[in-house]
């Protein structure tokens, strides 16, 4: 696998207003990428800096080695070969879905367009749909074109800015997985951006968490939700409560569940007081177990329940509890933890709450 995108302690601001700082990463050929974080974090404006459309105002972009953004010199959109595909689809609505996945390539000869087209629609599911308008299709079948038709000129890269943040929200993982198969079969190297995880998730094969302009964690979706390296990323991806702490040795922190084992960070001394991450599928309900927490909130989603418990020192845990455990609001459960990974963080003042 070769490096396609290299992005190099990139900066990008507005009027001397900096809105993306110091980012590095990289994208080898045929990995799909994605930048996540919240409304405001810089994601759009770093994706725009990647297509040519903002100017870095530090650092570099390559693509295939080459300088194409730095400090005073951006190489124009259209000579990057980087396809794009937008929230509103951007079809045209006067021309068929052949027609509109054959506009990026009006260069080659009506026979090269005609079977791309052909191959096109066979790999977006669409193959009887070519003589079709836009208007007569789903919004997910338009999306798909919207990503034919900028796949159809065979960008090196594709860009994609919240492409299926138009959808309903049942249907966006789908569409999400879908258009993650059909870029595969092609090996296309992309980039994504949005805000919903559950998308981040089943579209890409690494996630740039991205706060207030900075890149927090770029890693896999599972190091991601397990091994979080900034408080940040733990409380923006999943879901899951900060459990008062204290470290007792390098290898181990003791709370009102009892002593977790796992690597405890340099920085943390015997003492110490931390903050430990547990994840809803962290607490399991135990009837041989001594400790208790009451239930103060919970959700049915069919597959299991969702308990909000408070602890006996009046922190509050998640539970994730089969779908037969029923309990009442107000009982006391009795709860084992089950850890894969110890996550503490120095503690903090003030609520330690994670979405
Ligand atoms: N053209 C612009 N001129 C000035 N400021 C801008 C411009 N575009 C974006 N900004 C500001 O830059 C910051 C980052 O915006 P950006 O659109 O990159 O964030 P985002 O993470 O994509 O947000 P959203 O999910 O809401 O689109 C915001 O404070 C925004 O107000």
């Amino acid at each position: 696998m070769t490096r396609l995108l290299e992005i190099d302690h990139v900066s990008v601001g507005y009027d001397g207003t900096t809105v993306v700082h110091d980012v590095s990463l990289a994208l080898n050929t045929g990995v799909i990428g994605c930048l996540l974080g919240p409304s405001g974090c810089g994601k759009t404006t770093l994706l725009r800096t990647i297509a040519g459309f903002e100017p870095a105002s530090a650092g570099r972009v390559l693509l295939d080695g080459q300088v194409v953004s730095q400090a005073g010199w951006t190489l124009p959109p259209e000579r990057r070969q980087v396809g794009m595909v937008f929230q509103d689809f951007a079809l045209f609505p006067h021309l068929t879905v052949a027609e509109n996945i054959a506009f990026g390539i009006r260069g080659q000869s009506s026979r090269a367009r005609r079977e791309r087209v052909t191959e096109l629609l066979r790999l977006i599911g669409l193959p009887d749909y070519g003589p079709a308008y836009p208007h007569a299709l789903s919004g997910g079948q338009q999306q798909r074109i919207a990503v034919a038709r900028a796949m159809a000129p065979r960008p090196r890269l594709l860009l994609l800015d919240e492409p299926f943040s138009n959808m309903d929200v049942e249907l966006r993982e789908g569409l999400a997985r879908e258009v993650r198969a059909i870029l595969k079969q092609e090996d296309i190297t992309a980039m994504l951006v949005t805000h919903d995880q559950n998308e981040a998730f089943a579209f890409a094969d690494r996630i740039a968490v991205i706060n207030a302009g900075r890149v927090l964690q770029w890693d896999t979706a599972y190091n991601l939700y397990h091994k979080p390296i900034a408080r940040f990323v733990a409380d923006f991806i999943g879901q899951g409560r900060m459990l008062t702490g204290t470290v007792r040795n390098k290898h181990e922190v003791e709370t009102e569940l009892g002593t977790i084992t796992g690597r405890i960070p340099e920085t943390c001394q015997p003492g110490d007081p931390v903050d430990v991450l547990v994840r809803p599928d962290d607490i399991q309900p135990d009837d041989s177990s001594p400790i208790f927490g009451e239930v103060m909130e919970k959700a049915f989603r069919g597959a299991n329940f969702l308990y909000t418990l408070r602890l006996g020192s009046g922190d509050t845990v998640l539970c994730l509890a089969p779908s037969h455990a029923n309990y009442a609001l107000g009982e006391r459960i009795p709860l084992r933890l089950g850890f894969n990974h110890l996550v503490i963080f120095p503690r903090q003042t003030g609520p330690a709450m994670v979405s």
